[in-house]
């Protein structure tokens, strides 16, 4: 049996110098499910997935694994596996090598290295050198080592980068059967698309604030729209507003906000009203993440006075 293991981000704030990266962040990724850290590049999860993995310090704020920091767990690597996109191997040496010296380190039975690089794909490779691999096969051996401990949770930074399709198809199967047998599986990315068809949950993370947290169908709701017209436009957009939508009239009809086309079709159909023009002019989720985060071109440093912001700034090294 797995050990639920909820991976909590609570009020974390963090500043580098001049820069504040995370500011008063919170949110949770549930056991059984694949949550997906999203937002563009400096936005801020590699420092958010480095606090929970006891790698930097929040300035304020905490990261915890099932209520506890990384620090305080008796086994971390047993609870918690991480691969980062910063992770690097010595060239010279091999997959299986890296591997056995983490399990020696880890107090973790050598048996558990041939297990995980069957399991990412790397049983033939690992005994070749780090140097001749792929970033693709670098990501599987990320993974292979987050694995090591079989723990209730992974954070993972960017895994599907760099895999080819055939690796993102065999990635999500892989994240999907961990997160089925009860496993908190958390990873970042700076595409929604890359990882649409893996997560169940979105964090969206837009200059170290969170955009939107909540199950991907609630993201995908938050993209409909819908154009449509009636001779009486005035009674329509009343029936519409009724029924929950938000209306904004336009020159070609109105456009409508939070239904979906059959049931903006019933709205009219029980108000009486006959259509001139009903169309789906939904935007794909990806522009739907663009606006989430647009403007995203750097994380700037916070006005002294940001309210959640602490003012002493810690160095980068943890
Ligand atoms: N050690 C550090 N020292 C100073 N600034 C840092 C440090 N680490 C990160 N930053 C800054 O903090 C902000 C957030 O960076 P972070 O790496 O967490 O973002 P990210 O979302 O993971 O981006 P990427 O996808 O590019 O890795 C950026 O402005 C970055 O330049």
């Amino acid at each position: 049996m797995r050990t639920a293991t909820p991976l909590t981000v609570e009020s974390l704030t963090k500043v580098y110098g001049e820069v504040t990266a995370l500011r008063d962040v919170s949110f949770t990724a549930q056991p059984g499910r694949v949550t997906g850290f999203l937002g563009p590049n400096g936005a801020g999860k590699t420092s958010t997935l480095r606090i929970l993995l006891g790698l930097n310090r929040p300035t304020a704020g905490r990261a915890l694994i099932d209520g506890q920091r990384y620090r305080e767990l008796d086994a971390p690597l047993r609870r918690v596996g991480g691969s980062l996109s910063s992770d690097v191997f010595h060239p010279g040496r091999s997959g299986r090598d890296h591997l056995v010296t983490l399990a020696l380190a880890a107090g973790i039975d050598r048996a558990r290295v041939d297990t995980v690089l069957t399991q990412v794909g790397l049983a033939d490779a690992g005994r070749r050198r780090v140097g001749g691999y792929s970033l693709g096969m670098r990501q599987r051996l990320g993974l292979a080592a987050a694995l090591l401990g079989d723990p209730d949770a992974l954070v993972l930074d960017e895994p599907i980068n760099g895999l080819d399709p055939d690796g993102i198809r065999w990635m999500r199967g892989l994240l999907r059967h961990l997160a089925d047998e009860g496993r908190t599986v958390l990873l970042s990315s700076h595409v929604l698309s890359e990882v649409q068809q893996t997560v169940d949950d979105v964090v969206v993370i837009r200059h170290g604030r969170i955009a939107f947290d909540g199950p991907l169908e609630a993201l995908e709701a938050g993209s409909a729209r819908v154009r449509v017209d009636a001779a009486d436009r005035d009674a329509l957009a009343d029936a519409l507003r009724r029924a929950g939508a938000t209306v904004e009239p336009g020159p070609a009809g109105l456009s409508v906000l939070g239904l979906d086309v059959a049931r903006t079709g019933e709205v009219a159909l029980a108000a009486g009203l006959a259509l001139t023009h009903l169309s789906d002019e939904t935007d794909g989720l990806e522009s739907v993440f663009l606006a989430l985060t647009a403007d995203e071109a750097e994380v700037t440093a916070a006005p002294a006075d940001a309210p959640g912001v602490a003012t002493s700034a810690e160095g980068s090294a943890a």
